[in-house]
């Protein structure tokens, strides 16, 4: 069989992807806890999940093979003994602690279901009405009372992009930032360790989940089988990246990180929100996050010949991308065409969050349609689809999907192997 994990660029044509449907989480929304659960507004589910479907079939039109996140956990805990193992260590994320008698009413509870019912189950959350006998702690009756959950919803799981990535043949999965989502990389993990498709492949894990240092998925840019691009924003810290340098260099294809610093605020909280690759030669870029004279910071990291990681600071990124993709052009694709308010608006909507699906090829929000029709006329081929309930998670296309294979790229040297296609 050949390996579950190849990821090398992010525009080669994409073969297997990984989402999430999502399900009652997005019902486990209320005001009060929006804020902390990363979440601007309230989906309607049942829109939500017509558009998600139609999402996941645009890609399987295009011959993309859709795998779900949560039938790959499912089938990851058939055994009881992974699955005790697996609840046990999500209760102790979760805050209840072993030693608690509510980890023991939880855990039969969850085992007395089928996998697939207790997956989407803990995705969405367990409410305090559903679990009988409990008697109350401490908390329950001086400080939470009115606290609706025991577990909290995980409104977010639908995109698969940040809690884990792709990168060559191996994955980080990722220590994320807020608590809000920081179980859900337990997922990625679990199915690695047991998965019948996964769990022999001898997959490198770049970084795992409980090391020091946050990063997330969306701030992983593939660009080549040399090249990344990681954001050094709200999600992902400096610390990560150079970790994530030391663990690369030298036992992979890959020794150069373009380590770009992005705002570090709530609209554009990971690189792919502002800068995603669509071509060869070709990215969309948001205008507002580089200078009047199109600089920005950039620290290039590679390893140096006594094995360590030299840092070379920069600040055009097209001469960057030139220089270290060999290029002798690039077409940065401002979101919202520059415009003072289309670009910001289109931008809060994910207008900049493309999904390569094959070199010049993209899956985009139809809402933003002035980045869309910007994409046409730079020969991009643009395939749209709904977005009204979606984006008020906060992410597009390229948050909702975690590439596990595509097709490798030829390497560019020193001239453009961009196609365009007539509009
Ligand atoms: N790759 C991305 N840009 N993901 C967007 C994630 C949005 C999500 N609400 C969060 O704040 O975490």
């Amino acid at each position: 069989m050949t390996s579950p994990i190849h990821v090398y660029s992010e525009i080669g044509k994409l073969k297997t992807v990984m989402l999430h449907r999502p399900g009652k989480e997005l019902e486990n929304l209320s005001p009060e806890i929006l804020n902390r659960m990363l979440i601007d507004d309230i989906p309607y589910l049942k829109i939500a999940q017509e558009e998600h479907d139609y999402f996941a079939k645009t890609l399987q039109d295009q011959g993309i093979h859709v795998l779900y996140l949560e039938d790959l956990l499912a089938e990851s805990l058939v055994a009881v003994k992974t699955r005790t193992a697996f609840i046990d260590r999500l209760l102790e994320e979760s805050g209840i602690k072993k030693k608690d008698p509510l980890h023991q009413l939880l855990l039969e509870y969850l085992l007395a279901m089928k996998p697939e019912t207790m997956v989407k189950q803990v995705i969405a959350g367990i409410k305090k009405s559903e679990i009988k006998n409990v008697e109350p702690s401490l908390a329950d009756l001086a400080e939470d009372a009115d606290y609706p959950f025991y577990l909290d919803p995980m409104p977010n799981v639908y995109f698969t992009r940040d809690q884990q990535a792709a990168i060559g043949n191996g994955m980080t999965i990722n220590r994320m930032t807020f608590r809000a989502r920081r179980r859900e990389s337990l997922f990625m993990k679990t199915i690695l360790q047991n998965h019948p498709n996964f769990k022999d492949q001898d997959i490198p894990i770049w970084r795992d989940r409980n090391v020091h240092g946050r990063i997330e998925g969306g701030d992983e840019l593939v660009l080549n089988k040399h090249v990344l691009a990681i954001g050094i924003s709200q999600r992902t810290s400096a610390v990560a990246i150079t970790d994530l340098a030391h663990a690369l260099f030298g036992h992979s294809t890959f020794d150069t990180i373009l380590a770009i610093k992005i705002p570090h605020n709530h609209a554009m909280m990971h690189l792919d929100t502002v800068f995603t690759m669509i071509n060869y030669d070709q990215f969309t870029v948001h205008p507002f996050i580089l200078s009047k004279s199109g600089k920005i910071d950039i620290y290039v990291l590679q390893p140096d010949k006594d094995g360590e990681v030299k840092i070379t600071p920069k600040n055009d990124l097209v001469e960057v991308l030139k220089e270290y993709l060999h290029l002798s052009e690039i077409d940065l694709i401002p979101t919202g065409g520059a415009d003072p308010i289309a670009a910001p608006r289109e931008q809060w909507n994910d207008g900049s969050n493309t999904l390569a699906i094959a070199p010049g090829e993209v899956v985009t929000y139809d809402r933003n349609y002035v980045s869309n029709d910007l994409l046409r006329k730079h020969g991009i081929l643009v395939h749209e689809v709904r977005s009204s309930e979606l984006s008020r998670g906060r992410g597009g296309p390229r948050c909702m999907s975690c590439p596990l294979v595509r097709e490798d790229i030829e390497e560019a040297k020193n001239e453009i192997f961009t196609k365009r296609f007539s509009r």
